[in-house]
């Protein structure tokens, strides 16, 4: 008979979360079925995330675990084989290995519950859950690819000291920009020195409006977002035009909530994050090197019939302002014009 261990969480979130919300419990697992497996947690990581996802299985929240197979009735799965399993927040799990992920949310979580260890080469199993697993890839992805940094942009990063933030701080380095990190301990500030940061600060200490000035007086060329609420505003603020933000997290946020998110579905960056949105601002003299090309496109459409106009014309240039103040009163259709 094998005894196994999972956390609860046993009351609701009320605000922040406190140890009293979680229980320790036991279970006797059952004897392997063909083709089953029982794995050992080594490995447990533990995310923001957890605090506000929206699935727990019988109560257990999720978390992704390196695990060694300790039994095997499935010969894929030798015992001592390494796996990652999304199996929440439990010691020893009974599972077959192909079952579906009862964590799953499209865009959130696999629909496998195992998947293998990643090929790298010789490093600790535990770094699958950190830099070299989805934290990490989420500072590299979403440096790389949203705020897209060029040599030289002056990049800022939140929760600089974290997992993600870390990651994102130091490609940023990679890539030749000048990089300012903030985070809430003195220990962290010096280890965000040691990684090579130009500029670090304690945003508990300095507020982030003191910080751009002091190192980013003509603005930053990139913010990637790990905090959300009242920094991130500022941080927005202090964006160049053309600039570029990643909003990765929001964890200003989760704690204070009850278990779901839903008290701030309209939060405008938290909608932008969850739903993965691609926003960007148009101002579109930047865009004059293809206005021919864009021009003798829409005239061939006109041309065509493709492309239709309105116009409403009013007759006399003493007629501007009426003009004017028709476009705010709505009643005329299609491009106003005075025929002067
Ligand atoms: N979009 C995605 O796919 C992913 C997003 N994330 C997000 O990235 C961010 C960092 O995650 P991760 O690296 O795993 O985190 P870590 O657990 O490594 O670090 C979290 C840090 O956040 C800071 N923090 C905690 N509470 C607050 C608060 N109320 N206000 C401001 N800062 C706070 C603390 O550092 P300090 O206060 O010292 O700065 C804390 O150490 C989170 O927002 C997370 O949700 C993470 C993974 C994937
Ligand atoms: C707003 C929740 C946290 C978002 C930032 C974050 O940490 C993402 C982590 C993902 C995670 C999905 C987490 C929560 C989504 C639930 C949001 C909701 O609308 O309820 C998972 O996909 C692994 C990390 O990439």
């Amino acid at each position: 008979m094998v005894v196994a261990r999972r956390w609860i969480q046993c009351k609701p979130f009320q605000g922040a979360a406190t140890l009293e919300c979680f229980q320790l419990i036991e279970e006797e697992l059952p004897g392997l079925k063909n083709d089953e497996i029982l794995i050992e947690a080594l490995y447990l990581s533990v995310d923001p995330y957890m605090r506000v996802y929206p699935i727990q299985v019988d109560k257990t929240p999720i978390a992704l675990q390196v695990a060694r197979v300790k039994e095997s009735k499935n010969a894929a799965y030798p015992v001592g084989k390494l796996v990652l399993a999304m199996v929440g927040w439990r010691d020893k799990t009974v599972l077959h290995p192909d079952q579906f992920n009862p964590y799953y949310v499209p865009r959130f979580a696999p629909e496998k519950t195992i998947s293998e260890l990643p090929d790298l080469g010789d490093f600790p199993s535990s770094l699958y859950l950190g830099i070299l697993g989805m934290p990490g890839l989420s500072g590299y992805f979403g440096l790389l690819r949203q705020c897209r940094p060029k040599k030289g942009d002056v990049v800022l990063i939140s929760s600089a000291a974290s997992a993600v933030g870390s990651v994102a701080g130091q490609i940023a380095k990679l890539k030749g920009c000048t990089v300012i990190g903030s985070a809430g301990s003195q220990k962290k500030i010096d280890w965000l020195k040691s990684l090579g940061f130009d500029y670090v600060f304690n945003y508990k200490e300095t507020t982030l409006d003191e910080a751009l000035q002091t190192f980013a007086p003509d603005g930053i060329d990139c913010y990637f977002d790990n905090v959300g609420g009242s920094y991130s505003q500022t941080a927005l603020n202090a964006l160049k035009p053309r600039g570029r933000m990643c909003c990765c997290g929001y964890i200003s946020a989760y704690d204070t909530l009850n278990h779901q998110l839903d008290s701030m579905k309209d939060d405008l960056l938290l909608k932008i994050m969850v739903n993965e949105l691609s926003v960007s601002g148009l101002m579109v003299l930047s865009f004059e090197d293809e206005f021919q090309e864009a021009l003798s496109e829409m005239a061939q459409w006109i041309k065509e019939n493709k492309l239709k106009y309105k116009e409403t014309i009013f007759e006399g240039f003493t007629k501007m302002p009426e003009a004017l103040l028709e476009i705010f009163q709505g009643t005329a259709v299609g491009k106003l014009i005075v025929k002067a």
